[in-house]
């Protein structure tokens, strides 16, 4: 698992830390820690050009530091200062071992042909240190010209802590930010590290450790990694039947979308399921069996839909394709009734904006699995586009105010419970954005539902594998939601192959 903590946690369990270290320790570890991962990425340090640009706090300071190791190892070490003051030890440190510094004029645009743009185009590696933890909002000024420099140029791209310019705590990107190839983190990770749009501009996130994990409280934020995924996992023992296995209730698909109940489905076989039961209209149903024969299907008579739905599954997925008329609001609630896990997606979403207590009152686990749009709606006054900007922020309302789980689609999948640490799904890709896997979705994580995960764990497993899956499926072309689940037996056994 990795964790991430927000900015003031990360500064209270510094201040403890360094409390009881000699002066600048701390700074020498992350600094140590950064120069390691900058000559990983460099072919060789050597003879090599390396470009620090600098802000005026301790994020310019660990870069001056991490610079003058790569200056005593040969590297050519210039250092663009663009700070109203810089970290002065850290540039004693850089002049002691050979390395220069340039002073970036504090106007707004850094003119091409300027002695500063010139070192960043002809640089071999980029070090980002124009603001840590300590940034707020967009990069501004000179700061932004150059990550737009930087970003521009060839040379990889390191970034001290965090990509400048992103919100520490939430991924968001407001304003310009710096791209990164590789982002060395101190300490622990931050929880915009792994949502996007932050995550995006962090690429491959290396973690320093500079010894805080004895100081740090419980995470912010989790992101599950193969082996985490791989030990929630419910595994068929010896003694498993289909009932132990789990039975899936699923009352997805109508007359108008048949295709949401193949595909949701298929999702919770290839889940690993040990039975689906299937409620609907008869030609859905049938459509159903043909496609997957194993499923057992209980068709629902138009004029009394209710006394047709299957009693003793153990967990319930409602809603993708199901419409949003009388009947299907009907059907949420008898379903809602029942003391069984619940997984509500798409249209159920939808018919849960105008019934709140639906869920704000049940004894038993909710789980909802909203798009950006879908969340928007469950939540007064919030548009899609605040949703996606801000994923984690709004999951995590959601949760707190439906008091249920939250399984946030999207760019970065966010998962939040109420008390818990919200969790982010590393496997995202855009790949996935097609009709049809979400349905996907919402059976695979039914399955696990059903096999006897908690929610949020259902979740966390779900989206891992679903992304998984998607990356395996794909060798170059587009992908559909059919091939998802096609892929889904082979990302369960690439979990104990990572
Ligand atoms: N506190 C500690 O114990 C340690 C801190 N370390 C480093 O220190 C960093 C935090 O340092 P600081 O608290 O000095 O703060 P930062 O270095 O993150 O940046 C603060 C400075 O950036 C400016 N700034 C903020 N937002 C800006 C924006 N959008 N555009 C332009 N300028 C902006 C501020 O005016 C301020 O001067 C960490 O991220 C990490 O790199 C490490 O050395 C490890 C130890
Ligand atoms: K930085």
């Amino acid at each position: 698992m990795r964790y991430a903590h927000a900015v003031e946690t990360v500064r209270k369990a510094e201040g403890e830390l360094m409390a009881r270290l000699p002066d600048g320790a701390l700074m020498q570890r992350a600094a140590t820690g950064l120069a390691g991962v900058c000559a990983r990425v460099l072919p060789r340090v050597y003879g090599s050009r390396v470009v620090l640009l600098i802000g005026s706090g301790d994020n310019g300071g660990d870069a001056l530091y991490a610079g003058s190791q790569l200056a005593r190892r040969g590297a050519a070490v210039r250092a663009l200062l663009v700070g109203s003051r810089v970290h002065e030890a850290g540039l004693a440190a850089l002049r002691a071992a050979g390395g220069r510094a340039v002073d970036v004029p504090r106007s707004a645009e850094i003119p091409a042909g300027s002695a500063a743009s010139m070192e960043v185009a002809a640089a071999d590696l980029i070090v980002d240190g124009l603001v840590g933890i300590g940034g707020s909002g967009g990069l501004r000024g000179p700061h932004a010209s150059l990550a737009i420099l930087a970003g521009a140029a060839e040379a990889p791209v390191v970034a001290v802590d965090l990509p400048s310019g992103i919100d520490v705590d939430t991924g968001a990107v407001e304003g310009t930010a710096v791209r990164a190839d590789v982002t060395a983190t101190f300490g622990t990770h931050k929880p915009g590290l792994f949502v996007n749009p932050g995550a995006a501009h962090a690429g491959v996130v290396e973690f320093v450790d500079i010894g805080l994990a004895g100081e740090l409280p419980t995470a912010r934020l989790e992101c599950p990694q193969a082996g985490d995924i791989d030990a929630l996992l419910p595994r068929p023992e010896p003694e498993s039947t289909k009932y132990r296995r789990g039975v899936l209730g699923m009352a997805v698909g109508s007359d108008r979308f048949r295709g949401a109940a193949v595909l949701a489905a298929g999702g919770a076989l290839r889940g690993g399921v040990g039975m689906v039961r299937y409620a609907g209209r008869e030609a859905v149903a049938t459509e159903v069996v043909r496609r997957w024969p194993e499923v057992v299907v209980s068709v629902l008579d138009p004029g009394d839909p209710l006394a047709g739905l299957p009693e003793g599954v153990n967990a319930w997925v409602v809603g993708p394709g199901r419409g949003v008329d009388g009947a299907a609001a009907a059907e949420l609630e008898s379903i809602l009734a029942t003391s069984a896990p619940v997984l509500l997606d798409a249209d159920a979403v939808t018919l849960l904006g105008q019934r709140p207590r639906l869920v704000r009152d049940r004894a038993a686990p909710t789980l909802l699995t909203p798009h950006a749009g879908e969340l928007a709606r469950l939540l007064p006054d919030t548009s899609p586009r605040e949703v996606e900007a801000r994923r984690l922020e709004h999951a995590t309302r959601a949760a707190e105010e439906y008091r249920c789980v939250v399984l946030l689609k999207g760019s970065t999948t966010v998962i939040a419970e109420p008390g818990r640490p919200a969790a982010a799904d590393p496997t995202g890709t855009s790949l996935l954005a097609t009709a049809g896997t979400g349905d996907v979705l919402s059976g695979l994580v039914g399955s696990l539902l059903s096999g006897g995960l908690a929610p949020r764990e259902a979740a966390m497993c779900g989206a891992y594998l679903h992304g998984l899956a998607a990356r395996l499926a794909h060798d170059g072309g587009p992908i559909g939601a059919s091939d998802l689940i096609d892929a889904l037996p082979a990302a369960i056994r690439a979990l104990r192959a990572e």
